[in-house]
């Protein structure tokens, strides 16, 4: 019994030395979160004791969970998927609530048949299709912030707290918003009914406002926050989640009658139209591209539904997942990163009044961000990715067994990637030996993956990676550098983030139309989070409360 409960490590990989018989490394970490309310730092914490970049943990005695910071080798494991599988920790969470959802499966022949369909969707010409949407929705949200301001007075003369109103509320509404309309073109519109209740209302506390929740909107924020990850038995807290009559059964069952009428609707409609025409006219939604696409496959192979409505019901319902905080998180982010940095507004408002100045007449438009015609917006989108962290962890399992950096790693390891890490490595984080590669000025395209990796540090090691620093995507020529470090933000691989187009087009859109319209006054400390204290650690690292306090450019001195 003694054996069996002993901490059981692999050998030639770095650990603790002061562990536990039963216990192993779980004893110092859980000090560690009693102090601080986290694990994530403890993790960045013990990086440093372990250069390379890699190093083993032990939860309870039994098996050793492999931690890996070194973004290469975060890199490679991702890209040799099946090798490295999605970690059954990973997959359980989603398999009870989207089990034909690609959370759920593994790269195998269902996930394949699924992206073979849905794949297409995320197009350029897709998505310029939806970004007419996104605007409009995001116009509304400053139209609420426009009315807040009105009601919280002129925003001089005041205590420093007052004319300040706390968004990330705000920003849910948006996210939400967008990715309903986007996914199956049933927006929420919670942004409009808040506007309509704040209008009627007014304030409901000195600088607080209400918010109005659609019922489908209050139906899919309790579908896609149910989460069971703390849980260690996740189908058995669905089973309680479902019981008859709870809230979250409520909410299952109005998502599900929404979605899956939507997807008989919409393949009635497809049907009823020549086939030639259906993928041009079904294009108001991701839903309407899936359905269209799937109906192109059927016209080719005639066979019948290439997808069950279960199926397109859970990649769907898997998109409101994907899609919701991830956003909203990363562009609360984004707000105090830019409120912190006055400098970094001043000079993203003027590149984009320089850059396009037909903003003054029209809505913002696909192209304007798509044209490389403002780097430094593409340069804030990379950094806010980088300095958020958004996905700070994903997990993976080796289905063989595997040599890393020379040492054997037994089958089924449980395998911690720290994505959000990768951006804030330095040369010493990785194991490769990066001085004897040679970085040639030839094309991205030309070069080999190891030169390409060399190359991913352009940056410079100067001690200041946890700052937020837009200018280290910027390369000598003024242009955007999407390859200037070895950031992360949405994995890599077969299984990287599907939908990591269509995030960057909401952030760079919001910035885009935040920054031509207000310049965000700084905040007492108070509001403004100078010790990075205020965000809580679950499945996305999200902001609790960012508060703002917007003028208009022409309030301020440039
Ligand atoms: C800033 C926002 C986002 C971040 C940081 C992010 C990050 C990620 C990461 C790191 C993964 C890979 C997880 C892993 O392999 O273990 C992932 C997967 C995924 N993401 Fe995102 N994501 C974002 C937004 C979105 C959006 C807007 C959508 C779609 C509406 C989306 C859809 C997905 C899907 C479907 C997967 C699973 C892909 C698969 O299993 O094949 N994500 N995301």
């Amino acid at each position: 019994l003694y054996r069996r409960l002993a901490i059981k490590r692999i050998p030639g990989i770095p650990h603790l030395e002061s562990t536990e018989w039963l216990f192993g490394d779980l004893r110092p970490m859980l000090k560690y979160y009693k102090r601080t309310k986290r694990f994530h730092p403890y993790y960045a914490e013990l990086s440093e004791k372990f250069p390379g970049g890699f190093y083993q943990f032990n939860f309870v005695a039994w098996e050793p969970t492999l931690v890996v910071c070194d973004p290469f080798l975060i890199e490679d494991i991702m890209k040799k998927d099946p090798l490295f599988r999605r970690s059954d920790s990973f997959v359980n969470v989603f398999i009870p609530i989207i089990p034909g959802g690609s959370f759920s499966l593994q790269t195998n022949a269902t996930w394949r048949h699924h992206r073979r369909i849905i794949g297409p969707v995320m197009s350029p010409k897709n998505l310029k299709h939806l970004s007419p949407g996104m605007v409009r929705t995001a116009e509304k949200l400053f139209i609420l912030w426009e009315m807040k301001r009105q009601m919280l007075g002129e925003p001089t003369a005041r205590p420093v707290e007052e004319g300040c109103f706390e968004i990330m509320p705000d920003i849910s509404l948006l996210a939400s918003d967008i990715i309903s309309k986007v996914a199956f073109g049933k927006g929420y519109h919670q942004l409009e009914s808040t506007i309509a209740v704040v209008k009627s209302k007014g304030k409901s506390g000195v600088n607080e406002f209400p918010i109005e929740r659609s019922q489908l909107g209050w139906a899919s924020s309790l579908y896609v926050n149910s989460l069971p990850i703390e849980s260690n038995f996740p189908r058995f807290s669905y089973f309680l989640k479902r019981l008859p009559f709870t809230s979250f059964s409520k909410a299952e069952r109005l998502i599900h009658k929404v979605l899956n009428q939507a997807i008989i609707e919409g393949r009635q409609t497809i049907r009823s139209v020549a086939s030639s025409v259906a993928s041009e006219r079904n294009q108001g939604c991701l839903l309407d591209m899936v359905l269209a696409k799937e109906y192109e496959f059927e016209q080719e192979q005639g066979k019948k539904a290439m997808m069950t409505v279960e199926e397109i019901r859970d990649e769907m319902a898997t998109l409101l997942f994907a899609g919701d905080e991830s956003v909203s998180s990363s562009i609360g982010w984004a707000i105090r990163f830019l409120t912190q940095n006055p400098h970094i507004q001043r000079k993203l408002h003027k590149d984009i009044k320089d850059a396009l100045p037909e903003l003054e007449e029209r809505e913002a438009q696909y192209e304007d961000i798509n044209s490389g015609k403002a780097p430094y917006l593409d340069a804030i989108v990379q950094e806010v990715l980088r300095v958020a962290k958004t996905t700070m962890t994903t997990a993976r399992t080796n289905s063989e067994e595997t040599v890393i950096y020379g040492q054997v790693v037994p089958k089924n390891t449980e395998i911690l990637l720290m994505l959000g890490m990768a951006g804030e490595a330095t040369k010493s984080n990785t194991l490769i030996d990066l001085d004897t590669l040679t970085d040639t000025e030839v094309d991205d395209e030309e070069k080999s993956s190891t030169s390409k990796k060399n190359s991913r540090f352009r940056w410079s090691d100067d001690g200041n990676l946890a700052s937020f620093v837009p200018e280290r995507w910027i390369d000598s020529n003024g242009k955007f550098d999407p390859n200037a470090g070895p950031s992360m933000p949405f994995g890599a691989g077969p299984r990287a983030c599907f939908g990591q187009k269509l995030a960057v087009l909401e952030l760079k859109m919001f910035i885009l139309m935040l920054s031509h319209r207000y310049f965000l006054d700084s905040l007492p400390d108070s509001l403004s989070d100078p010790q990075d204290l205020m965000w809580k650690e679950a499945v996305l690292r999200r902001p609790l409360e960012i508060w703002i306090r917007p003028r208009l450019w022409s309030e301020v001195d440039i």
